[in-house]
């Protein structure tokens, strides 16, 4: 009616009684055409007269020919818009009624799970899951309502920082197309609701896409997909949830181990599913184009592939002075942070390892990856990869006959446990080519990702990590902490990796700085004395159990993590936090910093609860440092191996009476019997374990009892040779393997990440890097305007203020001008360039001193720049301090 109503209106004030007849009996008929009352429907059809009435008035402004036949048009239109409404049930715009009464169903499946009422548990998941599914379609259509309606608000109010409205009529036009294709329904309806926005949008002003709409339409595209992503997510999310619960639900009910490992490979399949869309939708910056950044690392020589004139070798990268720089500020941020700040006892060890010491730790055996190679190019690729990426693109492949999407599927939930044979087995089976040259593939090889040398003639290895080194001077170190527990130990230094596939820069290197942290503390106590300075710091936490679930990451506070058992302890939940803070202190933006926890599989064969700090970059969450409680292995391996305690003594709160037995010798009757050996056998004996000299009491009580040395020979004794006696002892201090909390920093991703996020390109093309002046490789540039020679005195007096408080410059004197200099020292990322010029010779001398960061200039005296650029890199002052100085 109201439609009918404003048209009949409008129509007879503009056109006059024709018009007003035509548009009435048309909107009449449309209204007769609606089966039943519907306000949508209404609304729809409000839409399509407010289509008519834009139509009209511009066919009648240009062309009366038009005219008519966008009349004809519009009742085609209106009629087909009409009939498309009709055909979606009214619950399509209820959902909110749906996602509460979805919500209910959910509640009420719980409540019956607690009574363990299984009948009606079965019954009730049918419901839920169909009103989970009416959610979903609900949810769809109102996003898509509220694009248009958003859309609506541009146009009607399009001021001057909103996103110009033609670009956003572009995009929901588009949106409304690819969902038409998707989902039929809602997608005509948007379809048609754009039109009108469309034509509306024409009648205002032919649009012309400008620099400004150019500069804002990546926040246009974030918000469409925002919008859109989060149905898709939260869609996704919710089947995850449902996978759990059923792995869960089988593992509770002991269901038979087949059903199990499908509905776990259900569950892994749309875990990644969820991965990959949330990746997806995960806002990138439109203004970061990866290339350009390469293009200037490589100009500027912050970094590039070592041995370049040779051709380059992957994975090995050599710093020039601007990465050299770079490198040694962050490391020495990282140094006054945690070894300076923590009190922690640094070490540096040789790379170089003996082979027993890799064994002892595990890595000579379980460092590996099975390869194989291309036979022809000798490319080589990971077994399992090229499995598994084979497999999933065949799952994908709509030509893929069901019986081999199953034997697929189950070789997919196998592959973690396949050994080299059974890769082989499927490779031949299934014909996997190399992915590069579409080549056949060799029979896989274990490949340790260790770099195999010698001492000598005995076997060494490039160590993969600094870590062990710490381990080794285990005894040492407790010493020098005054034998007392907890204390970490710190060591920077290289770690060699010989990577199957190296790849995205100075992520995945041979040959990589860590930075390792092994914080040794009581078994039984990993409270920290200075957990109390974070625990209100909130982290970007993504659980175990979150991913399990499905669910996004949570900010949480430390101190609540800890509480409700999120992170084990906390020591670990201490690094955590001051390893979010490091990170911020550097240059990562907090926004793109996550921890996530290890699942219970993917945890080192070493660890208990394993948190990495990620960062996101343009090659997605990359992993830079690992958080990982290491127990007490490492010291009991290397204790074992090397036959030296490894522990720690720990005074006890209230000493403790003990009872022990001991043998005693009788040294007569071994020396008659075994002559010469009488001594070895005493020592033998004083070296017996508890556990030995109980066997020996009971051997003894048989009549008698072997006791082997090492150098083999064994010596029978008989019970008038040796008895055994209990003596009572009070111990005052109990030793114990210390637990031991790492963090190890991979410098060369942290770089990359922080040049990555420190990008920017300005309008007119130029990039540089808004870097943290903690770790820019030079603080300042010197810019003199002129190269006459009256201002050399005071270069050299702005040089000599610098050099004297130790901060780093460049003097950059070329014939340039001053602007392609500003240029330069940005792109090197130099927070702030001293310019020197005519004016700096009058007395008293000052000189210009800009920021890169706000562009803006200020004019402090010669003697004062220094001091002011001290404060501004060591954080005591911002640039808005130093302007209100310096107004
Ligand atoms: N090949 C590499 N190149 C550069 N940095 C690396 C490399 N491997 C590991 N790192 C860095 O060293 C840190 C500690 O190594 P760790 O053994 O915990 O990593 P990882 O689990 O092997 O990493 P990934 O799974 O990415 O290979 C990582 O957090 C990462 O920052």
């Amino acid at each position: 009616f109201k439609a009918n109503a404003t048209g009949i209106n409008w129509a007879s004030e503009t056109y006059g009684q024709w018009h007003t007849v035509f548009t009435g009996l048309l909107n009449w008929s449309s209204i007769l055409l609606l089966p039943r009352e519907n306000k949508y429907i209404c609304y729809q059809a409000y839409l399509t007269m407010s289509m008519a009435s834009n139509l009209a008035t511009y066919a009648n402004r240009n062309d009366p020919t038009f005219f008519a036949l966008a009349f004809v048009a519009l009742s085609v239109l209106n009629v087909a818009s009409i009939y498309v409404v009709n055909k979606i049930p009214e619950r399509y715009w209820n959902a909110d009624l749906y996602a509460r009464n979805a919500l209910e169903k959910r509640v009420k499946l719980l409540e019956l799970a607690l009574k363990g009422s299984n009948l009606k548990i079965e019954k009730m998941e049918k419901q839920c899951s169909d009103w989970k599914k009416a959610y979903y379609d609900c949810l769809k259509s109102k996003i898509l309502v509220s694009c248009v309606q958003k859309l609506y608000m541009y146009r009607v109010k399009p001021d001057e920082d909103s996103i110009d409205s033609a670009v956003l009529v572009e995009l929901g036009f588009a949106l409304g197309l690819v969902f038409r294709k998707t989902t039929p329904r809602e997608g005509t309806l948007f379809f048609f609701e754009v039109i009108c926005v469309q034509f509306n949008q024409f009648q205002v002003e032919s649009p012309k896409v400008s620099k400004r709409v150019r500069h804002h339409a990546p926040f246009a595209v974030k918000a469409v997909a925002t919008s859109k992503g989060e149905a898709e997510l939260e869609h996704l999310r919710f089947d995850v949830k449902t996978a759990s619960d059923k792995v869960r639900e089988l593992q509770a009910t002991g269901a038979p181990k087949n059903d199990l490992d499908r509905a776990a490979f259900e569950l892994k399949v749309l875990k990644k599913k969820l991965e990959d869309t949330e990746l997806a939708l995960t806002p990138k910056d439109a203004l970061f184009e990866r290339a350009k950044m390469e293009d200037l690392l490589k100009r500027r020589f912050f970094y590039d592939q070592s041995f370049a004139i040779y051709g380059g070798v992957t994975g090995l990268y050599d710093f020039g002075p601007m990465g050299c720089a770079l490198k040694a500020n962050m490391i020495d941020v990282w140094r006054k942070h945690f070894i300076l700040e923590e009190g922690m006892l640094e070490v540096e060890c040789s790379a170089l390892t003996p082979e027993n010491v890799l064994k002892a730790s595990g890595h000579v055996e379980r460092f590996i990856d099975w390869m194989v190679k291309d036979v022809k190019t000798g490319d080589c690729f990971r077994a399992d990869h090229l499995i598994k990426n084979h497999a999933e693109a065949l799952l994908k492949d709509k030509t893929t006959t069901p019986a081999l999407k199953a034997e697929l599927e189950d070789i997919l939930i196998k592959l973690d446990g396949y050994d080299n044979n059974d890769m082989d087995a499927v490779i031949k089976k299934y014909g996997f080519k190399s992915p590069i040259t579409k080549n056949d593939v060799s029979e896989s090889v274990s490949f340790n990702l260790m770099f195999p040398s010698q001492i000598g003639d005995a076997k060494a290895l490039l160590r993969p990590e600094t870590t062990q080194g710490i381990f080794i001077n285990f005894k040492r170190l407790f010493e020098i902490n005054y034998s007392k527990l907890p204390f970490a130990a710190a060591q920077i230094g290289f770690g060699f990796r010989n990577e199957i596939s190296p790849r995205q820069g100075l992520n995945r290197l041979h040959e990589f700085t860590m930075c390792d942290i092994e914080h040794f503390v009581d078994p039984t106590d990993k409270s920290h004395p200075k957990f109390g300075k974070i625990a209100n710091l909130e982290l970007l936490l993504c659980s175990a159990r979150d991913q399990i679930d499905g669910q996004p990451a949570k900010h949480v506070k430390v101190a609540d993590a800890v509480a409700s058992k999120i992170i084990d302890n906390e020591t670990l939940a201490y690094y955590m936090a001051r390893t979010n803070l490091f990170l911020i202190s550097v240059g990562v933006d907090p926004a793109r910093l996550r921890f996530r926890q290890h699942m219970g599989n993917e945890m080192a064969h070493y660890a208990k609860d394993c948190w990495d700090a990620e960062i996101m970059t343009s090659y997605g969450w990359i992993k830079c440092v690992g958080h990982a409680n290491r127990i007490c292995y490492d010291l009991q391996q290397h204790a074992k191996a090397a036959n030296v305690k490894l522990v720690a003594a720990k005074p006890l709160v209230q000493p403790k009476r003990i009872t022990h037995i001991v043998p005693v010798p009788s040294m007569v009757v071994i020396g008659k019997a075994f002559e010469a050996d009488g001594k070895l056998i005493k020592t033998l004996l004083e070296k017996l374990e508890p556990s030995e000299v109980t066997a020996l009491a009971e051997g003894l009580k048989a009549g008698g009892y072997e006791l082997s040395a090492a150098n083999g020979k064994s010596f029978k004794l008989t019970p008038n040779m040796v008895s055994v006696k209990e003596k009572h002892k009070t111990l005052y201090v109990e030793e114990v393997i210390p637990s031991v909390i790492e963090s190890s920093f991979g410098v060369g991703r942290v770089i990359y990440a922080v040049l990555e996020h420190s990008f920017r390109q300005r309008e007119g093309g130029e990039c540089y890097f808004k870097l943290k002046p903690v770790v820019a490789p030079y603080k300042t540039a010197i810019l003199p305007t002129s190269g006459n020679e009256k201002l050399k005195p005071i270069i050299t007096a702005v040089r000599d203020e610098l050099s004297a408080l130790h901060l780093s410059y460049r003097v950059d004197e070329s014939g340039s001008s001053i602007s392609q200099r500003y240029a330069r020292t940005d792109e090197l990322g130099i927070p702030f360039a001293i310019t020197i010029d005519f004016e700096s010779l009058n007395a008293p001398h000052t000189v210009i001193l800009r920021d890169l960061a706000s562009m803006q200039q200020i004019r402090p005296q010669l003697f004062e720049v220094a001091a002011t650029i001290l404060a501004l890199c060591s954080g005591v002052s911002t640039w808005a301090d130093v302007t209100a100085k310096f107004p």
